[in-house]
């Protein structure tokens, strides 16, 4: 797995996640060439997001490549709950189906944590179901199936942690953001390999200083280049987690502004400092991507038991 961490010319090294997703998908593929039934993924995707349409798209690609069956059912921005939930239901007993994805944030009025509670937790392979929760909370993470975005930055930090010579267990992680889906499953995992877990957020006080303790710093937090090279300890390994879209340069050919892709984390900034980071685009993204596969793979290997 050595080429999925590079040299940047600079102090850090790069931890390429669109390596890593080759390498998991490749994985994942060759498993489920060995099994009977192919696995099936169904995504469903509520009203017209765009950024959301991007990322369905590249699911649905990563599943074909994989082998899979995938499913994409499209629904009207106007949908309701209820249908919503009908769907759901249908796709709980669908024998072809055996992984459930409903994209996230759904339309207003729609109640997500309804909608989430009614996926059949074998089929939930976002990890978003109560019961997947309470058997990451518990350590039960042989039954447990965990939240891709997580998940794929934990691979990250074991591949950076390997060629950093460095250990995970003993270490002081610091997370930047605690929503249910990013920031918490996180403080998971790093507890579960025995980090020393500080789950920072909005109302944190002196974020700068408890970000500088971190030698596990994660950004979770939506705020475009937030963490800036000073907050970072030298050294440091760093997960950028955020996607944002912010105003680039000139126009694109259809008169549009042009926009780009930053992270939680000024990059520039952070590779003078940092030990290893993960680059927005390229890092954790690719690798939810990957781990959704991973975990529809195990999905339908558990159902054929
Ligand atoms: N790469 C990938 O595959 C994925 C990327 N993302 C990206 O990751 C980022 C986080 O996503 P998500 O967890 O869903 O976001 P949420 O908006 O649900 O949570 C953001 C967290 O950051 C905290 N926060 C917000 N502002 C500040 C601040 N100024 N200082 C300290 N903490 C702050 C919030 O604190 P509080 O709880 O106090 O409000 C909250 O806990 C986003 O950029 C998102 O696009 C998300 C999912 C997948
Ligand atoms: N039920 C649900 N599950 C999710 O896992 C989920 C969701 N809803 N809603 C939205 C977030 C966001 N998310 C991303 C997936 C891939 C990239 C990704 O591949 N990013 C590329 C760039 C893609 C681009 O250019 O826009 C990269 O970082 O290199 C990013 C973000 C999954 N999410």
């Amino acid at each position: 797995m050595s080429e999925i961490v590079k040299t940047s010319g600079k102090k850090a090294l790069l931890i390429d996640g669109k390596a890593a997703q080759a390498e998991v998908l490749a994985r994942v593929a060759a498993e489920a060439a060995l099994l009977k039934q192919k696995p099936g993924l169904a995504v469903v995707l509520v009203g017209e997001d765009p950024a959301s349409q991007v990322y369905v798209k590249s699911k649905g690609k990563a599943a074909s490549a994989c082998g899979f069956l995938s499913v994409q059912h499209d629904l009207p921005v106007t949908t309701t709950q209820a249908e919503l939930i009908a769907l759901v239901q249908s796709l709980n007993v669908d024998p072809a189906i055996h992984g459930i994805l409903v994209q996230l944030p759904l339309p207003k009025g729609i109640d997500a944590s309804k909608v989430l509670e009614t996926i059949a937790p074998e089929k939930d392979v976002d990890g978003f179901h109560p019961v997947n929760v309470g058997l990451l909370a518990t350590g039960l993470t042989d039954r447990a199936l965990v939240p891709c975005t997580p998940a794929g930055a934990m691979l990250l930090i074991e591949e950076a942690a390997k060629a950093l010579g460095r250990d995970i267990s003993g270490a002081e992680a610091v997370i930047v953001g605690r929503s249910n889906i990013v920031g918490k499953p996180m403080a998971q995992l790093l507890l579960a390999r025995n980090a020393t877990v500080t789950v920072a957020h909005s109302r944190t006080r002196d974020l700068p200083a408890v970000a500088r303790r971190a030698d596990i710093l994660v950004a979770a937090v939506g705020r475009p280049e937030m963490i800036r090279g000073d907050w970072i300890k030298p050294g440091a390994l760093v997960i950028d987690v955020g996607i944002n879209r912010i105003p680039g340069e000139g126009f694109r050919p259809d008169g549009q502004p042009k926009t780009r892709l930053v992270g939680d984390v000024a990059l520039q900034e952070a590779l003078e400092v940092a030990g290893a980071i993960t680059p927005v685009p390229g890092g954790v993204g690719p690798m939810t991507i990957a781990l959704l596969m991973s975990n529809t793979l195990r999905a339908a290997k558990l159902a054929a038991l």
